[in-house]
């Protein structure tokens, strides 16, 4: 009996733990090795020698400036953030790199969270209290819920309470640990904060409205809250000093809102925005699973009640990967305009089309002074048609590598048609979703085709160019970050726009409509694309990257 051979007893055990659901003998394993302690800093070595942790000039700051956030976190949230394992704990799953390259650009992307040692599918990589969050709710206690009322826009207060800590407060700010690995507007570089000079390298591209449209937007919110004459910095000079609430700083507050302030939507109030400090120095991948959210902390027997932001791993990751969280499913124009990067393999990537197309009436016909264009009988019902549907006749179209919008399709369907479409009943009868008939659908695509080769001559130089200035490296090197990004995001929109017209004359050949009703076409068309009509037809609707950015709660139109 008593004789029992160790390996019998080990299995007795495994299956016992077995029993318990806790899985089999490798999970043991690993349980013992992730409880054999890693000499304390020993993954830090191993990243220094990989380059993780930065170069000398300015490195060491950041590294102390880590060591600070993780202190704090420690001391003020009690997350547990444990470099080494201590007994029944495994250490903490990641480590802070001070200095992540992209694997196909070669580009910094800053700060990093990495794997620690391995990390399995499910496992809780942090729990952050909401009480170390900056939220509108602490930004009103900061700065004064006499001037900030409870309903105030989440950025605009963000932004102050940003500066605040910073600049105001700053070694005295609760949030100082925090403040100190927050990235300089240099760091993160969005083109809103760019120079004219390296916006020039994005001619031609989307991008450009949308940024000036935003640097304007922010001057005029700037102007209204804190510089003008009403301005908080001329009525509460002592709360709001001028020297603090610069222009400059306000740049500052945005750039670090837009770039790493999530929203966190299950929270017991509803949503709200939120500065989370350590989950923001997770980088962007459009293929990650996992995003951040926050729900009410505690386990079932100590439920304290308090609310926190957890992160679970989307898949498995090997020590020393990089973890990586989704931002959401952002084309590379929004990334650039609003966190200063841009992914090369992005399936989310789109490039806004301007579709613009007059209808012919009878006056805009005679303004035109051309004898060879026709009126449109169906011109007053198609003003009216899109007037009831909220569309105007000069529209922007997200356009994908793999996919049309099917919005476009149906815009440019219920402009093409004819009478010989309608065979007199009223365009609202028809169903836009689906083919017209083999003419409308021939003078769709055409005219796709014609929008989409319109944009790509906007830009100054061609894809080729482009490839040609990108493969020579030395040079390439020379210029800075900005500029190749520039480089980098108008070849991608250039190549996207390409494969578009590719697409399109395919699907023209497979659908046999090469041929089809050449007349309408050609020249005749009623519903031909025409240069100048942004001119002639003044303000477009808003573009897809503005709409977008009015759907993440900011304040005021950006016209
Ligand atoms: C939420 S922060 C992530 C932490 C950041 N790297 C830092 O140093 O604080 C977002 C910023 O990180 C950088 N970033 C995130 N994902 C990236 C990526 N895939 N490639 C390049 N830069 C990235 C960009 O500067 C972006 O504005």
């Amino acid at each position: 009996e008593s004789f029992v051979s160790p390996d019998a007893r080990i299995s007795k055990s495994t299956t016992l733990s077995m029993a318990g659901g806790e899985g089999g003998e490798s999970e043991w394993v690993k349980a013992l090795l992730e409880n054999t302690p890693e000499a304390p800093g020993a993954f830090e070595n191993e990243m220094k020698m990989k380059g993780l942790l930065g170069n000398k000039d300015g490195g060491n700051n950041k590294l102390s400036a880590n060591a600070a956030l993780i202190q704090w976190l420690e001391e003020e949230g009690d997350v547990y953030l444990a470099e080494v394992s201590s007994w029944g704990e495994a250490p903490h799953p990641m480590a802070i790199s001070t200095d992540t390259r992209d694997e196909i650009t070669n580009e910094s992307s800053g700060r990093g969270l990495l794997a620690r040692r391995d990390i399995n599918d499910g496992d809780n990589l942090f729990k952050i209290p909401l009480k170390l969050c900056m939220t509108k709710r602490s930004a009103r206690k900061a700065l004064g819920k006499d001037i900030f009322s409870a309903d105030v826009n989440e950025y605009l207060v963000l932004a102050c309470h940003l500066i605040h800590e910073k600049f105001v407060m700053g070694d005295e700010s609760y949030w100082k640990p925090y403040m100190d690995v927050l990235p300089e507007v240099g760091e993160v570089n969005p083109t809103f904060s760019w120079n004219d000079e390296d916006l020039s390298f994005l001619d031609g591209s989307p991008v450009i409205a949308a940024t000036r449209s935003l640097q304007m937007k922010l001057q005029r919110e700037y102007d209204a809250l804190l510089g003008g004459e009403d301005g908080l910095c001329t009525k509460y000079p002592d709360r709001f000093p001028k020297d603090k609430y610069t222009y400059e700083n306000w740049l500052w507050a945005f750039t670090m809102l837009f770039s790493r302030a999530i929203r966190l939507r299950s929270l017991k109030e509803g949503e709200a925005l939120a500065l989370v400090p350590y989950a923001d120095l997770i980088n962007h991948s459009p293929f990650s699973q996992a995003y951040i959210d926050a729900r009410e902390g505690g386990d079932w027997l100590f439920t304290s009640g308090e609310e926190e932001v957890i992160l679970y791993a989307d898949r498995g990751y090997r020590r020393m990967e990089q973890i990586y969280i989704s931002y959401g499913p952002k084309s590379n124009a929004e990334l650039l305009l609003l966190y200063g990067f841009a992914v090369e393999r992005n399936p989310f990537n789109s490039v806004d089309v301007t579709v613009a197309i007059a209808p012919r009436t009878e006056s805009f016909v005679k303004e035109l002074k051309d004898e060879s264009i026709p009126i449109d009988p169906l011109a007053e019902e198609k003003i009216e048609f899109l007037d009831s549907v909220g569309r105007k006749s000069m529209v922007d179209f997200p356009c994908y590598a793999d996919r049309y919008p099917v919005e476009l399709l149906e815009f440019l369907r219920l402009m093409q048609m004819t009478p010989e479409d309608t065979r007199g009943r009223p365009l609202s009868e028809f169903d836009y979703s689906r083919t017209i008939s083999a003419a409308n659908e021939a003078s769709v695509l055409r005219s796709v085709i014609e929008a989409v080769t319109r944009q790509l001559g906007n830009y100054p130089n061609t894809e080729e160019d482009d490839a040609a200035l990108i493969k020579d490296k030395g040079m390439f090197r020379l210029l800075s970050y900005n500029q190749r990004m520039a480089i980098r995001h108008r070849r991608n929109e250039k190549r996207l726009l390409k494969r578009t017209i590719a697409a399109l004359e395919n699907q023209i050949r497979k659908q046999g409509l090469e041929d089809e009703d050449l007349a309408r076409a050609e020249g005749s068309t009623l519903g031909k694309l025409l240069p100048g009509d942004e001119r002639k037809y003044g303000m477009k609707q808003k573009t897809a990257l503005e709409d977008r950015l009015e759907k993440m709660g900011l304040p005021v139109d950006l016209r």
